[in-house]
């Protein structure tokens, strides 16, 4: 058995005297989907942000076996660990190319940039028909495939998505999940923070499912699938 690529390990964030993440662990393998659902405000954006290097947090995260304590976010970028965040951080008056290339400003490997662009082209037309249109006129599904397609350009070897579907229409949220498909088929971690437990449960092997800060259950997604509270709670109510 190899070592997860991505360990957390009793994680605790405190915004003022609020315990936002309480003692939250998981591990993710290497070319696995690993899906965190929860409800709104239970913190699955707090521990991404964590994993970041954005906010403050007691207990120790470790990316490839190094402790992340020990790096700044830049770092974390150039060794691989990309975060797409919820809000997409796109640069608005930028083009779709220029946005994609933005992704790419850690690199020096120019030849692989380039073949990374085709391939971003490629797994999402969309982008492609519009490479010169600047983003902020694209719908928030475009954004999101622009968001997802820029945090590929960064190279990564996990990548972080918080809420990828929010607020999109279901032909959209079709195209993204065709595009995960495809991205975990080519043997990229992927770490999917999601409310739309459906989607999530759709695409990811293991699951945990954290409420008020804690993690209630942790398993594959057939004992997700099997657990009577996860199905009534959170499955099909999107
Ligand atoms: N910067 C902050 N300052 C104070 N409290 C915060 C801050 N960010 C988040 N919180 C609080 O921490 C808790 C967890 O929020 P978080 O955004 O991590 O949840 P979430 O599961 O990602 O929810 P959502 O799905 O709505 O994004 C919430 O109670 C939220 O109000």
């Amino acid at each position: 058995m190899t070592d997860p690529i991505l360990e957390v390990e009793d994680l605790n964030v405190y915004y003022g005297k609020s315990h936002a993440l309480k003692g939250v662990s998981l591990s993710i393998d290497e070319g696995e989907i690993y899906g965190v659902i929860g409800p709104n405000g239970a913190g699955k954006t707090t521990m991404l942000n964590a994993i970041a290097g954005f906010v403050d947090y007691e207990g120790a995260i470790r990316y490839d076996g190094t402790d992340l304590a020990t790096v700044n976010p830049q770092q974390i970028v150039r060794d691989g660990l990309i975060y797409c965040t919820e809000d997409r951080d796109l640069f608005p008056f930028f083009s779709v190319h220029e946005n994609l290339l933005m992704g790419a400003q850690f690199r020096d490997d120019r030849g692989a940039v380039q073949d990374d662009l085709d391939m971003v082209y490629e797994l999402f037309p969309r982008l492609d028909e519009r490479r010169e249109q600047e983003a902020e006129t694209m719908s928030g599904g475009e954004q999101q495939m622009l968001a997802v397609g820029r945090a590929l350009m960064s190279d990564p070897d996990v990548l972080m998505l918080d809420e990828p579907t929010l607020g999109l229409a279901p032909v959209i949220i079709q195209d993204i999940s065709d595009a995960l498909e495809r991205l975990s088929d080519q043997g990229l971690t992927i770490l999917l923070a999601e409310q739309n437990s459906t989607f999530a449960l759709r695409h990811a092997e293991r699951l945990s499912l954290i409420e008020t800060g804690e993690i209630e259950l942790a398993g594959t997604s057939e004992e997700f699938h099997g657990n009577e509270y996860v199905r009534e709670a959170y499955v099909g109510v999107h």
